[in-house]
């Protein structure tokens, strides 16, 4: 079973925009997905088709193999697909912290107990426990990230997708969210992110998807990103990390290696 499956998907907006064109894509499940392409060229529209914040116009997208998405299996996708929106303000709406984030386990009609543990082990996870009793408007950009992503954990979802979700995070919690991701790798989620970070995704991505105009330029290994013609096509850049200390016995080789690499300069960030 797939993690995602698209045929022939089309989306224009409604001033005409086309914003996908007939693209298809196939994600095994497990993976850490990384969706990459210029500005504009479609990663946050097909993201949203997702979780059924956007119904296909035309074509079919599946997730987790269960269901189509369309409006009858709406609420029952956004249990299996998370989504970390990348302006968080746009999905949170409580009075606090801690009301926002038991609000998806509160609409499955959990009882309060497990609403509560779900709660409190999201919120640990996303590391904003002393948050709690706080309004999320009164909150900085990157703490009402991490709300938002405590939200998503606490319905834990199988397949979680992630719009940007580096940016506006400082270096330290950049850290922490990578290594959270890497922990809920390892408890069987898929993770599909996008990112304008070439070298993040380098290092991180076991699945490398680029678009342009609307449709799939290339997919597969992350190896994928140190060809010069393609990245120039899908206007990206080759990763620093693919050609960093080229030519000396500390150039990384491999995708695991940049990983590494990126570890490292990460764990010096933190202890600064
Ligand atoms: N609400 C909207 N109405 C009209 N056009 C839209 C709307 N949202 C997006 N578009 C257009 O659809 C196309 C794809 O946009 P989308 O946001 O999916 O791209 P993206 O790859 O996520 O871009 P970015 O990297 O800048 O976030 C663009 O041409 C964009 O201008």
């Amino acid at each position: 079973m797939k993690a995602v499956e698209i045929r022939n998907l089309n989306y224009s907006y409604s001033d005409g925009t086309k914003a996908l064109n007939n693209l298809s894509l196939s994600i095994p499940r497990y993976r850490r997905v990384a969706l990459l392409g210029a500005n504009g060229s479609g990663k946050t529209t097909l993201l949203q088709h997702l979780n059924g914040l956007l119904l296909p116009q035309d074509g079919s997208v599946t997730v987790m193999g269960y269901y189509p998405v369309d409006k009858k299996h709406v609420l029952k996708i956004r249990q299996l697909a998370g989504m970390l929106f990348d302006t968080p303000e746009d999905q949170l709406f409580s009075t606090t912290v801690a009301e926002d984030v038991a609000f998806g386990p509160r609409n499955l009609e959990l009882d309060e107990q497990t609403v509560n543990s779900r709660v409190r082990r999201a919120m640990e996870l996303a590391g904003i426990t002393d948050l709690a009793d706080k309004p999320p408007y009164n909150l900085s950009l990157g703490q009402k990230k991490r709300v938002a992503i405590a939200g998503v954990l606490a319905m834990e979802p199988e397949l979680l997708i992630f719009d940007e979700p580096f940016s506006g995070l400082d270096p330290r919690f950049a850290a922490q969210l990578m290594d959270l991701l890497e922990k809920l790798f390892h408890q069987k989620c898929t993770i599909i992110i996008t990112t304008h970070d070439v070298d993040m995704a380098y290092a991180w991505a076991d699945h490398v998807i680029i678009l342009s105009k609307g449709q799939v330029l290339a997919e597969g290994t992350a190896e994928l990103l140190q060809d010069k013609d393609l990245m120039t096509e899908a206007s990206l850049n080759v990763p620093m990390l693919a050609t960093a200390f080229s030519g000396t016995d500390m150039a990384p080789r491999t995708p695991a290696e940049a990983n590494q690499l990126l570890r490292f300069a990460q764990r010096k960030t933190k202890v600064l």
